[in-house]
């Protein structure tokens, strides 16, 4: 079983609007609410693609309720650590050409006695636990050291540990050598303090972490596809997407579907192609919506193993 721990969880309530014009009223042709924050979007998805998943999180006041109930209609199994602080909500205002701007809370003040029960909560999770995934900003009131807890908790059970996170939280847990990060072009150049302006350079600072101690690192590149570089290999792949509704959660697919296929035991080769298609399913969706198979079956996946390193990121 894939168990995930979203620290910052949120309601996510996703508007489409006509066009985004800065300091005027803009007027919503559509909305909906999902359940959101990366690790209850990864666990999420591996639901509705079939696969078992258990997420951890914190809740608290109404939005914290409504977040409950919306696990338990989409059928994600979850385990909710109550808190005196009330659960964000994000909004997300997507464009019709599937441009997406976001307005992330900073979520409520966690105490030391919450962060100390979600890690116990962790724990107890962990013996049917094969993978453990780490996700998400942190709260305030939360250590930097979250992550590398997670990754520590991980070991003691024999379990494997993926964190997607993103500063401090991130760098913390790197140095603690997690099994797989994922992050995007920009934390991953945020981490080691790089623009990183080419594919050549993504894969370069990919080849330093796990020279580090890290086990994989799979960069997400948006629209650029994907990078899984490990002790052995590096691999590129991407996916067209013609009509692009939302980009929330696609990182998050992405990594699910990795995490779904090195779960069942398959290579990382073979799980980077599937995080690739489920996160290409997963731009072609509205809001923070996660893939069911029937959204994989068109998307055809391009596969590099020796990517142009002179190919400009954006
Ligand atoms: N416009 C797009 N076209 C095709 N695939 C996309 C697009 N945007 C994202 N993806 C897919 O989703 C993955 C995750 O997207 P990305 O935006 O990099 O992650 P994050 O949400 O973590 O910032 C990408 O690696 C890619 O496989
Ligand atoms: O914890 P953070 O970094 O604020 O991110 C939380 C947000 O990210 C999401 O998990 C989506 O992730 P991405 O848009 O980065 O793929 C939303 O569900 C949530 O609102």
């Amino acid at each position: 079983m894939i168990v995930s721990i979203t620290p910052n969880p949120s309601v996510d309530r996703t508007i489409s609007v006509p066009g985004f014009r800065v300091g005027e009223v803009n007027r919503a042709l559509s909305s909906r609410i999902d359940p959101g924050g990366k690790g209850i979007n990864v666990s999420r998805a591996l639901t509705s693609m079939g696969s078992r998943s258990l997420a951890v999180l914190p809740t608290g006041g109404p939005e914290g309720q409504l977040m409950t109930q919306l696990l338990t209609r989409a059928g994600v199994s979850y385990r909710a650590v109550p808190i005196v602080g009330q659960t964000r909500m994000n909004v997300a205002a997507v464009e019709p050409d599937g441009t997406t701007t976001k307005f992330n809370e900073a979520g409520p003040v966690l105490e030391g006695t919450d962060t100390a029960a979600l890690l116990q909560q962790v724990s107890l999770e962990l013996p049917a636990a094969d993978w453990l995934v780490g996700c998400g900003s942190l709260p305030p009131g939360v250590p930097d050291d979250f992550y590398a807890r997670i990754v520590a908790l991980g070991r003691e059970h024999g379990v494997r540990v993926a964190v997607d996170s993103s500063g401090p939280p991130l760098a913390v847990a790197v140095a603690a050598g997690p099994d797989l990060i994922k992050p995007n072009h920009e934390e991953l150049a945020e981490l080691v303090g790089a623009p990183l302006a080419t594919l050549g350079e993504v894969i370069e600072a990919a080849h330093t972490l796990v020279a580090g101690g890290v086990g994989a690192v799979v960069v997400s590149l948006g629209a650029d596809g994907a990078v899984l570089v490990d002790a052995e290999r590096c691999v590129w792949a991407g996916a067209r997407v013609s009509k692009p509704r939302s980009t929330v959660g696609a990182g998050d697919c992405l990594l699910a579907g990795l995490l779904s296929e090195l779960h069942a035991g398959h290579d990382p080769e073979r799980a980077l192609i599937a995080g690739t298609t489920w996160g290409a399913a997963a731009v072609r969706l509205p809001g923070s919506a996660v893939p069911v198979a029937a959204d994989l079956q068109d998307i055809d996946v391009t596969v590099s193993h020796h990517p142009d390193p002179t190919i400009a990121i954006s």
